[in-house]
């Protein structure tokens, strides 16, 4: 399996002197093409922080974050932006649509970001449009769309560039059970189609057999659990 995103040692604190906090404390982690993720953990144990980091969003305190085996430089801003645009896809707990764009344009933006033929956009657009059944929402606004579809708009947000990465923070909090379900289906079908990388946090347990890696965070450090069971009775409840 192909290697295509690497933590070494990654450490994060916040705050300094008797106000530090470390939230991650060397976290290794490695992730293959094509291979789904979800991560838990209790609230504030570092979720957030992990995704931002593996998002390019936020720089470890200590370590290393490698996408396709070159060393990401986090102090070079441009470069930064540049993997962000073509490498990465994000989905956010509420889908952040650009409220004055239509559907269709807030996904041609992406692809024109990350350096796409208008030809390429619109095939790609014409292709996610169809499989997630949102081409009737094409020319209509973000609060023309319930949160589901908005959801799925977000997921086609995600993929059109074919991004080798795909990273989604509680994407199913605002939806119902099986409005949520669809949608987290839908975003494994589409990653493991396009062979990306996808990381999930989510607080709903009933997720965590669809992936294919389960993560838990706790007191800073990363361990991945194979019985689902074991995750369930220690951190949650059902929602
Ligand atoms: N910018 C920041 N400055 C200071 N502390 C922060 C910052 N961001 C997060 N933290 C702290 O780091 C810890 C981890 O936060 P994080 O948001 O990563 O947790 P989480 O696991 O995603 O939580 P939740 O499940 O509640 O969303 C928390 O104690 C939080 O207060």
């Amino acid at each position: 399996m192909k290697s295509v995103m690497a933590c070494q040692g990654i450490s994060k604190s916040y705050g300094a002197g008797d106000i530090l906090e470390r939230v991650l404390k060397r976290v290794d982690l490695e992730l293959f093409e094509g291979q789904a993720s979800v991560l838990v953990g209790p609230s504030g144990s570092g979720k957030t922080t992990l995704l931002s980091i593996l998002g390019c969003l936020l720089a470890p305190s200590e370590g290393q974050l490698l996408i396709a085996d070159q060393t990401v430089n986090f102090s070079d801003k441009s470069s930064l932006t540049e993997v962000r645009r073509k490498k990465l896809g994000f989905i956010f707990q509420h889908a952040q649509l650009l409220p004055f764009l239509t559907i269709e344009e807030n996904l041609a933006i992406v692809g024109r970001n990350a350096g796409m033929e208008d030809m390429d956009i619109k095939q790609r657009l014409d292709g996610l449009l169809q499989r997630l059944e949102l081409k009737v929402m094409r020319y209509k606004y973000p609060a023309q769309l319930s949160g589901g579809q908005r959801q799925r708009v977000a997921i086609a947000r995600a993929l059109l560039h074919r991004p080798s990465i795909v990273l989604a923070d509680e994407p199913t909090a605002a939806l119902d059970w099986n409005t949520g379900k669809t949608v987290v289906e839908l975003l494994l079908e589409q990653a493991r189609l396009e062979k990306a990388v996808l990381v999930v946090v989510t607080h709903d347990t009933r997720m965590l057999p669809l992936f294919d890696r389960i993560l838990t965070i706790a007191d800073g450090l990363l361990s991945e659990q194979r019985q689902t069971a074991a995750v369930e009775n220690t951190f949650y409840t059902q929602p």
